[in-house]
């Protein structure tokens, strides 16, 4: 018996609502855009092998991968619960570039954990699971933050309560949006683009960010698509890290002009998105950001549609 998991990629914070708002997206022409994890019985207590196009970029080490320690972690747990722990033969196809903005570790975290739980015929509750996923973000990342993680496990748009025994909770967004990603083909680490926000916030900042997450959400309830693009504004990340996304003022410009709704920065960077509620719209945005906003080969643009799926299982072999 085998399980292979699809996680997709996931646009953390969304602008507006930073660390606490995450949207999980997949292209309108079917392709992947994600990474699949597949567990299968072992002769060993744990092995992991890696394929697909972007393995040059993973960490040599198996150590050092993110699937081990997710290994690791549910190990600990299934212990705990004084459950057996099966051996497994992992395999990561791990298609997402990493340091790209689009969740990378969040898409082997999801599809790791996912596929374990799965595997091991569901020990584990939603929120258990997450609460690893969560833990294994903040591994990499430096701190916890559920923005990638949830919307990739449990798909569409997420704002993260963490109240009441709670992690993240839907939030109905709108049907007829398509979010254009474009990924310029560079690498911007998440703990760097972190590490250069302030640890402090002026009053004007901390009240305009209040009025646009409370608005978008608002606007979200209330099915107000134009109040909710007016409101996709980050006051908190995008000032400070737009100097690291080459062309990205020009990208909004032009996207803007185009008739996007809103744009942003997805996650950390460098990827960006555009809203449109227009295809044709959004496929002459493609066009353009592929001309203009992807630097090298590895960049590229997908138009996509919310995943109100988020993980799932998509076969069980590789
Ligand atoms: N399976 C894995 N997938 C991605 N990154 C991994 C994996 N295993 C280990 N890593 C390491 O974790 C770090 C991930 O960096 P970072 O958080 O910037 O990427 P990211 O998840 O793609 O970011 P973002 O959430 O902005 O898309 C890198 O140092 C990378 O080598
Ligand atoms: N909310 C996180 C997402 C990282 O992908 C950040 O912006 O740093």
């Amino acid at each position: 018996m085998s399980v292979v998991v699809y996680a997709p990629a996931s646009i953390g914070n969304v602008s507006v609502g930073f660390d606490v708002l995450g949207a999980a997206v997949s292209p309108i022409d079917g392709s992947l855009l994600g990474d699949r994890v597949e567990v299968a019985a072992g002769d060993q207590p744990f092995t992991l092998k890696c394929v697909g196009d972007f393995v040059a970029k993973l960490p040599a080490e198996k150590e050092e991968n993110i699937v081990y320690h997710c290994w690791l972690v549910f190990a600990r747990e299934l212990d705990k619960k004084s459950i057996e722990l099966k051996p497994v033969a992992m395999t990561l196809e791990k298609n997402m570039p990493i340091g790209s903005g689009l969740g990378s570790s969040a898409c082997s975290v999801v599809a790791a954990l996912d596929a374990l739980n799965r595997f091991h015929n569901l020990p584990l509750n939603e929120v258990e699971l997450l609460t690893l996923m969560g833990e294994m973000e903040a591994k990499i990342s430096g701190s916890l933050h559920y923005d990638n993680v949830a919307p990739c496990y449990l798909g569409g748009l997420q704002f993260m309560v963490q109240e009441l025994g709670i992690i993240s909770q839907s939030v109905p967004c709108f049907d007829d949006w398509y979010w254009v990603m474009a990924y310029p083909g560079i690498k911007v680490p998440t703990a760097e683009a972190r590490a250069i926000l302030p640890s402090q916030y002026r009053r004007q900042d901390v009240i305009a960010h209040g009025r646009y997450l409370g608005g978008f959400i608002h606007a979200c309830h209330s099915q107000q698509p134009e109040l909710a693009a007016k409101m996709v504004k980050d006051v908190v990340a995008e000032p400070y890290r737009e100097r690291l996304l080459p062309g990205f003022s020009n990208a909004r410009q032009y996207a803007l002009e185009a008739g996007a709704l809103a744009s942003g920065i997805s996650g950390s960077g460098p990827t960006m998105f555009s809203v449109c509620n227009d295809l044709e719209v959004a496929k002459r945005i493609a066009r353009w950001l592929e001309d203009n906003y992807v630097q090298n080969d590895e960049g590229f643009v997908h138009v996509c549609r919310l995943d109100s799926t988020g993980s799932k299982v998509t076969g069980s072999e590789l």
